[in-house]
């Protein structure tokens, strides 16, 4: 059958999610009294008053005790099993067949007649036997090529402790939660059985195991609940071959009556139910009767819930045919593209495409490695910024003990700790920078095997066959890029979602409301239901955001602001919350806004270096226009700046440098967002990352009695744990990656 019409056929069938049928038995041959029930239209169930004794007068003032209810089902004590199972029960054990789950259980007082609708007589099978003949019965006459496989399992559920009924001696048994299967019993039984006859022998064997016990109204009363659960599973060959589908059939024989619980256990899922409420007709089992009636009336409720969550389930169902269509359609394309791709082209001299192949061969492997080296970087930077984290944790520790509980012993492990996660930043962000070398490389090795087709292809007779051959080739290479990008794209789609909720947070805390953060957006150019980080919401009434990609730029080249002794482009920054430095065109020095915040109380931090007084003053001397900047080691550029509170700013030193100051001993750059702006040497021109990013810079040292640090480059000698760049070659949006855990 097509998966359409088993969903379409499943859906009609699931709309009866829950259904209530009520059987009442005959009155046996050791019950000696009167018959109070009677069953009418197939539907209704009346229960008389037991006392005759009442007059006229009692019932027209409503004192009698006669009551009368309505179900999906009612059924007197002239229906057989047959009967309860054809006009109840079979449409749904057909679902199961299809895929779908269903529940079959018998619910009522002791001796109503539980088992015997469940498991039934020789001449009167119950609702577990003609179950099982469907099954069998449908799969035989199924006509699809489908495999099944139907396996079974009996459990006894005796003084809350389960059985394995189909182990001679069964020990207890435990519920697990599985990931995958929900609540199952662990080590229980599942029997494969390819026949109604083999299951109804592991039935037999099992009730013959189950625990009763005589009771007033019934010989041999079970004393247990007991699961007979049947599992079929469908897996298809035609239409979405191997796809497998399972359904599930769970027959119950309760005991007593939890019933609520138990309702909910069974109706827990997709699956449907059928609730058996068996009812003795005896007048002495009035109240038992009556009982069980208006718990079966009250499951009726539970239709209703079971309709919303129905309803919630068909649309998640029809979104999972949808997705399967999707795949269905994609994985076809996917074929003819494949069947195109090797439609071999005419054939050319022999020399020629094996050059060509050799090329593309390189080519490929060249890819291969970029994009592992790329991975690689990105696992190493995903773990340094785990390391930073831990590390800023670490230090609000050491700085919680110095100031309040000043524990020498736990301060040193601390202490020790810190050194090691700064041993491993070190160490990952000299990795890093080799990682970033070789990605380097390995670009140009591809600009040149790329020149190398090219030429091939100009410099031949047949120009046309080779340019095919080549693009074809390189068709599957760029399939493999793609493929990695789209995995990059997806994880920043996620980061930018999160960063985007954690930014609105933040606005909020900061007392913005919703209206005032939109305009906010608004003047910077941000649409807020999708925040833009290259155009940061800045501190400035200033409109301007270079664009990076302008031939202006071009010019700069990596000494130019950065050598190894530290001699750093300055970076001067202008009070109204925005920063420039030689990466920006001297002419205009107009650089982009930038919305800074500092999350940690910090001291020393190199603010600017190499600048004339004058520039300096430009930089620092109209409060409260103080920024931290530093360096990026891996980038080679001067890296970020934030705003201090005025108090935490010192003045210039002698050289003209000028220094952020706070009241801790070291500085940690751990935690802020602010604006950086990167180098990318292939492009010969600076990216600005704008926004927020991460911010990683690491520490100085610095005297702490000191209002500044006396130290020409010192930060030089105490090597800067780099920012986690982002390798140039990933789409530019790859640097979000980096910014969401700061919101
Ligand atoms: N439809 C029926 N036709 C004939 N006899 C029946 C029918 N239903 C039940 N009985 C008889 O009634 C008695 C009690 O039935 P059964 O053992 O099924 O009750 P039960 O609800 O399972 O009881 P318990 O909860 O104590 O196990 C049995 O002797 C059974 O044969």
């Amino acid at each position: 059958m097509l998966v359409r019409e088993y969903w379409k056929k499943s859906f009609s069938q699931l709309m009866k999610l829950f259904e209530v049928a009520v059987k009442c038995r005959p009155l046996t041959a050791r019950e000696r009294g009167r018959d109070i029930v009677r069953v009418h239209n197939d539907k209704e169930v009346l229960v008389l008053d037991p006392d005759l004794s009442k007059d006229y007068l009692d019932r027209i003032q409503n004192r009698t005790k006669e009551r009368k209810y309505t179900f999906d089902y009612a059924f007197g004590p002239n229906s057989s099993n047959l009967d309860v199972y054809k006009r109840s029960v079979r449409s749904t054990i057909a679902g199961v067949v299809q895929g779908l789950n269903a529940t079959i259980f018998a619910y009522g007082s002791t001796g109503s007649g539980k088992t015997y609708t469940m498991v039934g007589t020789r001449d009167d099978p119950g609702l577990m036997v003609l179950s099982l003949n469907t099954i069998f019965d449908l799969i035989e006459k199924d006509h699809s090529s489908d495999n099944f496989q139907v396996t079974c399992s009996y459990l006894e559920v005796y003084n809350e402790v389960i059985y394995d009924l189909l182990e001679k001696s069964s020990g207890h048994l435990e519920l697990r939660e599985d990931p995958e299967q929900g609540i199952t019993v662990a080590g229980l039984r599942s029997i494969k059985v390819n026949s109604a006859d083999r299951i109804l022998e592991l039935l037999n064997l099992g009730n013959s195991r189950r625990k009763t016990e005589s009771t007033e109204v019934n010989e041999t009363s079970s004393r247990s609940h007991a699961v007979l659960e049947i599992s079929v599973t469908r897996k298809q060959q035609k239409e979405y071959p191997n796809q497998v589908i399972r359904g599930k059939l769970a027959l119950v024989d309760l005991a007593g009556s939890k019933l609520t619980r138990i309702l909910k256990d069974g109706l827990s899922g997709n699956s449907q139910t059928i609730m058996i409420a068996t009812i003795s007709p005896a007048d002495n089992q009035y109240h038992h009767t009556v009982n069980t009636l208006k718990y079966a009336d009250r499951a009726k409720e539970i239709k209703t819930h079971i309709q919303e969550s129905y309803d919630s389930y068909c649309n998640y169902m029809r979104n999972q045919f949808a997705l399967q269509t999707e795949v269905s359609r994609l994985r076809k394309e996917l074929a003819e593209k494949e069947s195109q791709l090797n439609a071999k082209p005419e054939k050319a001299p022999d020399d020629e495409i094996s050059w060509l192949n050799t090329l593309s061969q390189e080519t490929s492997e060249n890819v291969q490695e970029r994009i592992n080296l790329q991975k690689a970087l990105i696992e190493l930077e995903e773990t340094n910024l785990r390391n930073r984290k831990e590390l800023q944790h670490l230090d609000d520790a050491i700085a919680k003990q110095q100031v309040i509980e000043n524990d020498g012993a736990v301060v040193q492990a601390l202490q020790a700790r810190r050194q090691v996660i700064l041993d491993n930043i070190r160490d990952n962000d000299e990795l890093g920078v080799g990682y970033q070398k070789e990605i380097e490389a390995n670009e140009q090795r591809r600009c040149q095997l790329q020149d190398m087709i090219d030429e091939a292809i100009r410099n031949n007779g047949n120009k046309t066959y080779l340019g095919i051959l080549s693009q074809y080739r390189l068709l599957g290479i760029t399939n493999t890029e793609l493929q990695f990008e789209m995995a990059i794209r997806d994880q920043i789609i996620y980061s930018q979602r999160e960063a985007q909720r954690n930014l609105w947070n933040l606005l909020m805390s900061l007392g913005l409301n919703e209206k005032q953060i939109v305009e906010l957006g608004a003047k910077q150019g941000v649409t807020v239901e999708d925040i833009q980080m290259t155009t940061p919401l800045g501190l400035s009434n200033t409109t301007h955001t270079p664009n990076m990609t302008d031939e202006r730029y071009t010019s700069l080249t990596r000494p130019t602001f950065y050598d190894q002794s530290g001699a750093i482009s300055p970076c001067f920054f202008p009070q109204d919350g925005e920063f420039s430095s030689r990466y920006f065109p001297v002419e205009t020095r107009k650089p982009p806004r930038a919305f800074f915040r500092e999350e940690h109380h910090t001291s020393y931090y190199y603010v600017s270096h190499g600048l004339s007084p004058s520039a300096n003053q430009q930089c620092c001397s109209n409060q409260p226009s103080s920024y931290y900047g530093a360096l990026d080691q891996q980038t080679r550029g001067f890296h970020n700046s934030f705003p201090l509170k005025s108090h935490h700013i010192s003045p210039y030193d002698e050289s003209g440098d000028a220094w952020a100051v706070a009241n801790r001993k070291e500085v940690n750059m751990n935690s802020y967002v602010g604006m950086s702006s990167t180098w990318d040497p292939c492009k010969g021109m600076a990216t600005n990352h704008g926004g927020i990013n991460q911010g990683i810079f690491g520490r100085l040292p610095v005297e702490e009695s000191s209002n500044k640090v006396n130290s020409q480059h010192s930060y030089t000698k105490s090597p800067i744990p780099a920012r986690p760049s982002v390798p140039h070659m990933l789409p530019s949006h790859v640097n979000s990656k980096f910014k969401r855990e700061k919101f």
